[in-house]
């Protein structure tokens, strides 16, 4: 069956490139019926009956990495012709997808990379020591006595890991040194004014490199925890999908 894929890494959070992808459409002339919708993460649809095709599925992934979004694109179509002029026919769909979705990914990277600047993002630290990982209690404010990652809103102009390092400075008074990228959650609640469900955290393993005392500068404790302690602590929701991640960080160590 004929395929084609293609990769592209966007400049975006995860909710802004499946957003993005989904409102820019697709680029196909026919109608298109939706398969699958799992926000942020994949969406599948296929086109019945289109110009010279039987069928043809577009399906898409949507991944967090410490650069952007990977998008992983996958196109499938069966054409209606049998042999030598049905092999010709989908040697010329073959380079209409090409072209077509060249065309679509070109203006979609653009876009999304647009739009990710009109949507505060935060960051956080998983900062390790040993086997044990530090855990930050909120004061005040909607998730008040929560557990969270330290950190906080990335401003204007500044990329995540300075915006990691600036707030763990001012949060904890300690310099880290981020090592990689741990994963990405979407936060339902508002940010900075921002629609729910828009700006998301973006999460890095990192270490203390100074060795001076964590002081909490704005959060009500601090507590460094092992990995078996992580999973009954009061967690801000959101952030639990990213604890196995953490976990596994630990275990790895
Ligand atoms: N730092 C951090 N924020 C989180 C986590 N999970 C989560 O939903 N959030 C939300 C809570 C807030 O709405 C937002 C972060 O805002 P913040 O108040 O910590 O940011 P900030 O330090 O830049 O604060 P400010 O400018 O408002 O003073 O993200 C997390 O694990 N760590």
């Amino acid at each position: 069956m004929p395929q084609l894929r293609f990769t592209t890494l966007v400049e975006a959070p995860l909710t802004v490139a499946f957003d993005v992808a989904r409102s820019l459409g697709r680029p196909w002339g026919a109608p298109l019926e939706e398969l699958v919708s799992l926000r942020p993460v994949r969406d599948v649809y296929s086109v019945r009956a289109g110009r010279g095709w039987r069928w043809l599925t577009h399906s898409r992934r949507f991944s967090a990495t410490g650069a952007g979004t990977l998008v992983d694109e996958q196109v499938d179509w069966a054409t209606s012709v049998p042999g030598p002029l049905g092999r010709l026919l989908d040697l010329l769909l073959r380079r209409r997808v090409l072209r077509a979705m060249q065309a679509h990914l070109d203006a979609y990277a653009a876009a999304a990379a647009r739009r990710a600047l009109d949507v505060v993002q935060v960051v956080g630290a998983a900062l390790v020591d040993g086997d044990r990982v530090l855990v930050a209690r909120r004061s005040g404010g909607p998730y008040d006595r929560c557990w969270e990652f330290p950190g906080g809103k990335v401003e204007p102009g500044e990329d995540d890991l300075s915006a990691l390092v600036r707030e763990i400075g001012e949060e904890l008074g300690a310099r880290i040194a981020p090592q990689a990228f741990l994963g990405e959650v979407v936060l339902d609640g508002v940010v900075a004014g921002g629609a729910p469900g828009t700006s998301t955290l973006r999460v890095w393993w990192a270490r203390v490199v100074d060795g001076g005392q964590l002081t909490a500068h704005e959060h009500a404790e601090l507590r460094w925890v092992t990995a078996d302690e992580l999973e009954s602590l009061d967690w801000i929701p959101a952030d639990r999908p990213l604890l196995p991640a953490v976990r596994d960080l630990l275990a790895r160590l």
